[in-house]
C-alpha cells in the first residue's frame, strides 16, 4: 500500500479526481467502482466541474458502485442510487444505463447479488475503484468478521455503522438493517483502488489498517495484500497514526 499524504479534504478530492480523470482518459471503456457515504462527495463535485470543462467525457465509462440497503427504492433520498444521481451521475455526460448500483428493492437478492457479480464480469471487472473506510474498519458494507471470500452479498449492518450513518436519515430506526455489498474478494479484483481518509474521525481506523494485523476483524486490513492500492490520507486522518 503507498500512502499519499495531502493536506486536507479538498487536496484529497482533488487528487482522487486527477486519479480518475487520468484513468478515464487512457482507456476505451474505463470501468469505475464508485462509493459513496460523506467522503467521495468532493471527488464529485470536482468531476462535475472537469466535466463542464470538458477536461473528461463520461461517455464511454461504466460505472459499478459498492453497495446500496436492502428495502430503498432509487427515488427515496436515502438510497444509494439517489444519492449517486443526485451527487454526479445528474450532472455528467455519463449514460444512466451505464451506470450500476445493486437494487435494494430487488424481490429475490440472492438472485440480485449473482446477476451483480456477473455484470462485473461481463464488463471485465474494474480499472478503478474509489473506497471510503468505515469506522470499524468496513469497506462496502464488509462489517468486521466477513470472509475474505465474499462475493456480492446481503449484509447485516452493525449497530455502530446504522449509528454512524443516522446522520443521513431522519432518526435510527429508519436506518435499512441490511444491505447488498460487493463483497471483500469483489473489491479485491479491482484492478487498482484508492482508498480515501479525511478527518480525525477516521485517525483510530486510519492507525489500525497501517499498524494492525490482516485479519477479517478489520476488514480494510486485506488491502495490505494487494498489489495496487494507494491511501489517499488528509492531516487529520493521520494525526493518530503511530510512527
Ligand atoms: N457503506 C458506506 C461505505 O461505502 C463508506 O465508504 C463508509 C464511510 O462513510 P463516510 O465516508 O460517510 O465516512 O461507510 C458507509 O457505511
Amino acid at each position: 500500500m503507498k500512502i499519499e499524504q495531502v493536506e486536507n479534504y479538498q487536496e484529497m478530492s482533488k487528487y482522487a479526481c486527477d486519479a480518475i480523470i487520468d484513468k478515464v482518459n487512457s482507456l476505451q471503456n474505463p470501468v469505475l467502482g464508485l462509493a459513496t457515504g460523506s467522503t467521495p462527495e468532493g471527488v464529485y463535485n470536482y468531476l462535475r466541474e472537469e466535466n463542464r470543462n470538458n477536461r473528461v467525457t463520461f461517455r464511454d465509462t461504466c460505472t459499478f458502485n459498492l453497495d446500496e440497503y436492502v428495502g430503498l427504492a432509487g427515488d427515496n433520498p436515502n438510497s444509494y442510487r439517489y444519492y449517486m444521481n443526485d451527487r454526479l451521475f445528474n450532472h455528467i455526460d455519463i449514460p444512466k444505463q451505464q451506470t450500476f448500483i445493486p437494487n435494494g428493492k430487488a424481490t429475490d437478492l440472492s438472485k440480485e447479488c449473482r446477476e451483480y457479480e456477473q455484470l462485473l464480469e461481463d464488463n471485465q471487472e474494474i480499472d478503478l475503484q474509489i473506497l471510503g473506510l468505515g469506522l470499524n474498519g468496513h469497506i462496502g458494507f464488509n462489517e468486521p468478521g466477513t470472509s475474505f471470500k465474499t462475493r456480492t452479498h446481503v449484509v447485516d449492518l452493525a449497530l455502530s455503522t446504522r449509528e454512524a450513518n443516522a446522520r443521513f436519515f431522519d432518526s435510527i430506526e429508519e436506518v435499512p438493517n441490511q444491505a447488498i455489498t460487493m463483497g471483500i474478494e469483489t473489491i479485491m479484483n479491482s484492478k487498482q483502488i484508492l482508498l480515501l481518509v479525511s478527518g480525525e474521525r477516521k485517525a483510530k481506523a486510519l492507525d489500525q489498517l497501517l499498524h494492525g494485523e490482516v485479519s477479517e476483524e478489520f476488514p480494510a486490513s486485506i488491502l495490505k495484500t494487494h498489489d495496487n492500492v494507494k491511501i489517499i490520507a488528509d492531516k487529520a486522518a493521520l494525526s493518530k497514526v503511530r510512527v
